[in-house]
C-alpha cells in the first residue's frame, strides 16, 4: 500500500492514494496506520480517492446537485426581488460539489469519521497538486468533504481554503482537571467547543492528557475542544490568540485548522468585529484566518514530508 506523510502546522496525516476506491480501509486499519509506534504515526488518514468511485461522494455530490437543481428553479419561480445571499452562497457551494473531483475522505487516529478537517483539506491540496492529479485554475481547487465542497487556494508561501462561515449555535462549557471553563459550541462543518480562558487560568498549565469533559446533549456526535488565550498584537492581524485543542478522535493535537477557524469566530464575536483577520498560534506553528460575512479562509502551511509503501500486514503483528 502506497502513502505519503505530510502535515499543516504540525498537524499530520497519512495520505493513501485511492483513485478508483479500491482499498479495503477499516477502522482498524485506521488506527493501525496513525499508531505513532507501531505504525507510520499520525492525527489521520485522508484517503485521496475520486468523486464517482467513493458511494458516500458520490450520493453527496447527487444530493447537493439536485437541492441546487430545486434551489434554481424555484428561486426562478420566484421574483428577482430574492435578497436571501446567504441562501445563494450555500447553493453556489453545494453546485459546485457536483463538480468536484476529488473527495477527502477523512479518518481521526482512532479510526472515526469526521466530515471536516481544515488542515487536512490543505495537506490534501498540497498532495494533489505535488502529484499533478489535479491542476489548480487561477490557483483555485474544489474539494469535496463530507461536509460539502471546500475551495482550496494554492499560493506561493501556504494553502488556504474557505470553510465557509462558522455557525456558533449555543453556549456550553468543558471541564479539565476540575476546573469548569464556559464556552462556545461552533459549527464549522464539525463540531467545536471553545473555551476562552479566564483570568488566572495558563494554557500552559491545562493537563490536555486525557479527553475533556462538555455536555454530550449539546454534542451528541462529539467534540473537538480549544482553549483559547489573547496574544500580544502581530502586524497584518486584527486579532492574536493562542490555542490548544483536543481533538475528537485523537489527543491533543499540534493544531487544528476547524479548530482555529471555530476559535476565530468566538473572538471576532467577542471583539464585535463581522470581519477581521485573526493570527491563531498553535503549538505547531500559525494559522491565519480570514473572516467577513461569507467566508473564512484557512492559511498556513502544508508539507509533504515522506512517501513510501507498507504491507497492512506488519500493522497487525
Ligand atoms: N485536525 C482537523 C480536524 C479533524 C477532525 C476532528 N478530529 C473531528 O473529529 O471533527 C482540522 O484541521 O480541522
Amino acid at each position: 500500500m502506497k502513502f505519503t506523510k505530510g502535515h499543516g502546522t504540525g498537524n499530520d496525516f497519512v495520505i493513501l492514494p485511492d483513485p478508483e476506491g479500491q482499498l479495503p480501509l477499516t477502522a482498524e486499519l485506521v488506527a493501525a496506520l496513525c499508531d505513532r509506534r507501531r505504525g507510520i504515526g499520525a492525527d489521520g488518514v485522508l484517503r485521496v480517492v475520486r468523486v464517482p468511485h467513493h458511494p458516500e461522494a458520490a450520493r453527496l455530490a447527487a444530493s447537493h446537485a439536485a437541492a441546487f437543481d430545486a434551489a434554481s428553479s424555484a428561486s426562478d419561480a420566484a421574483s428577482a426581488s430574492d435578497t436571501d445571499t446567504d441562501t445563494d452562497t450555500d447553493t453556489d457551494a453545494d453546485a459546485d460539489a457536483g463538480t468536484a473531483e476529488w473527495f477527502m475522505d477523512y479518518w481521526n487516529a482512532d479510526g472515526s469519521i469526521a466530515e471536516m478537517c481544515g488542515n487536512g483539506v490543505r495537506v490534501f491540496t498540497r498532495y494533489l497538486v505535488d502529484t499533478k492529479l489535479a491542476e489548480p485554475v487561477d490557483g483555485g481547487l474544489p474539494v469535496l468533504t463530507r461536509a460539502g465542497m471546500v475551495r482550496a487556494l494554492v499560493r506561493e508561501q501556504d494553502i488556504a481554503v474557505d470553510m465557509r462561515s462558522p455557525r456558533l449555535f449555543d453556549q456550553g462549557a468543558a471541564t479539565v482537571d476540575g476546573l469548569t471553563l464556559p464556552g462556545t459550541a461552533v459549527d464549522c462543518g464539525n463540531p467545536h467547543l471553545v473555551c476562552v480562558l479566564p483570568d488566572g487560568v495558563e494554557l500552559a498549565d491545562l493537563d490536555l492528557t486525557r479527553a475533556p469533559g462538555f455536555d454530550p446533549a449539546l454534542f451528541p456526535a462529539g467534540a473537538n475542544v480549544e482553549f483559547v488565550t489573547p496574544a500580544s498584537p502581530v502586524e497584518g492581524a486584527d486579532l492574536h490568540v493562542r490555542m490548544r485543542v483536543y481533538e475528537r478522535g485523537s489527543t491533543e493535537t499540534l493544531s487544528c485548522g476547524s479548530g482555529a477557524c471555530a476559535v476565530a469566530a468566538v473572538v471576532a464575536r467577542d471583539a464585535g468585529m463581522t470581519a477581521a483577520v485573526v493570527a491563531v498560534d498553535v503549538p505547531g506553528g500559525r494559522l491565519t484566518i480570514t473572516l467577513d460575512s461569507g467566508s473564512c479562509w484557512l492559511a498556513g502551511p502544508a508539507v509533504l514530508v515522506a512517501h513510501g509503501e507498507i504491507d497492512p500486514i506488519v500493522l497487525s503483528d
